[in-house]
């Protein structure tokens, strides 16, 4: 068993005690920090820094060094997966990712192949090596994965939405083709978040981006049966599930066997212990757009964040992914705030 020298992240996972809150920030590695533009000029894309192992490990480090998080979490993306199946993206500047082919049929859902991450997602398994050697057991890693819901999103839409109306489509027109999709994706992803966990990732964090756009009744129908599955397959590390804008679906994912449940800025933090319960631990979830305010006012904000969470069962974070333009010392505020809080 490995020995990590700050495992405050992974004690709260699991329900125990902490002398700190831990902290650390959705897309903490990124655009953010002036050191990640440098290499990701010298990568010359994102595609290009994502999949070459040394240069991914170098900008995962970054925040630890400027920030003092409590985690890094290995820089990639969630759509890797659909391109180990055999489904390619491009990622267009200022625009976000694309596919130039989309899923539409069963043939298509076939032609598919299920990840084998050692051959496929190798450079990702790479990064994680060199990531967990220069970290030497400072602090924690975290993987992640996309919910397959998520993933199903931009397999079938082709790029990103406000509606996602093609994928949400599939699901009222083509149930039984929607949910052969959605139990490969969740195939591939166990393989992968297992390959992740034997090369060293200490917590898996599994991103639902859109889960807010489905009707209770679909999240229980099309997005919960694979997070169980994929909650069920990883035992041997704590997993962390964040699915934005499921207000609605906070107790169902409290059954689950997850350690943590990440909470979005409009979900109420008292209302949402009462339906999550005791045990299990919350992560969250500050308004970005509060880091545009003052340093001042981050600090309150943040302080009022965790008068709330209270200090215990508890991860500090945002509540979706840093804005690209925010001034990376506010970020350092929002963790300072965080590691001063009395416990
Ligand atoms: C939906 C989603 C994606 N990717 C991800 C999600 C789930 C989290 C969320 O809801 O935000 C997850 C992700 N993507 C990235 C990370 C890195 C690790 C970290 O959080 O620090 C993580 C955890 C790097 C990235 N992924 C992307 C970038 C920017 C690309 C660049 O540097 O040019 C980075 C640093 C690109 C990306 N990737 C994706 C989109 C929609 C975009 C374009 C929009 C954007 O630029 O943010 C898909």
């Amino acid at each position: 068993m490995e020995v990590l020298q700050n495992d405050r992240l992974i004690r709260a996972a699991k329900g125990l005690p902490v002398d700190r809150i831990p902290v650390w920030v959705m897309r903490q590695a990124g655009r953010i920090l002036p050191e990640y533009r440098e290499v990701r000029a010298k990568a010359g894309s994102f595609i290009g820094l994502a999949t070459h192992p040394e240069w991914a490990a170098e900008v995962t480090i970054q925040p630890v060094d400027r920030f003092d998080v409590d985690a890094a979490i290995i820089f990639s993306d969630i759509l890797v997966v659909p391109e180990a199946m055999g489904l390619p993206y491009v990622m267009e500047e200022q625009k976000g990712p694309l596919f130039p082919q989309v899923i539409r049929s069963q043939q298509d859902v076939d032609a598919l192949k299920t990840a084998v991450p050692e051959e496929d997602l190798a450079y990702v398994l790479d990064a994680i090596k060199i990531v967990k050697r220069d970290l030497s057991g400072k602090i924690p890693l975290i993987g992640f994965a996309g919910a397959p819901f998520t993933i199903f999103c931009y397999m079938v839409e082709g790029k990103g939405s406000k509606t996602f109306s093609q994928a949400k489509k599939m699901l009222y027109a083509e149930p039984v083709l929607a949910h052969a999709l959605l139990q490969k994706i969740t195939d591939s992803t166990i393989a992968y978040l297992k390959a992740q966990v034997a090369v060293g990732a200490n917590l898996i964090q599994v991103f639902d981006s859109w889960a807010g756009i489905l009707s209770p009744a679909q999240y229980s129908a099309f997005s919960t049966p694979y997070l169980k599955q994929i909650c069920d397959a990883l035992t041997e590390v704590p997993v962390t599930l964040f699915a934005k804008g499921a207000f609605f679906a906070r107790e169902e994912m409290a059954q689950l066997n997850c350690a943590t449940i990440g909470l979005d800025w409009n979900m109420d933090i008292q209302e949402s212990r009462r339906l999550v319960g005791s045990n299990r631990t919350l992560q969250g979830n500050l308004d970005p757009c509060a880091l545009y305010g003052d340093f001042k006012t981050v600090e309150a904000e943040t302080k009022k964040m965790i008068d709330q969470f209270g200090t215990q069962r508890y991860i500090a974070n945002l509540g979706h992914g840093v804005y690209p333009d925010i001034h990376p010392d506010k970020v350092k505020c929002f963790v300072d705030t965080v590691h001063n809080y009395p416990v």
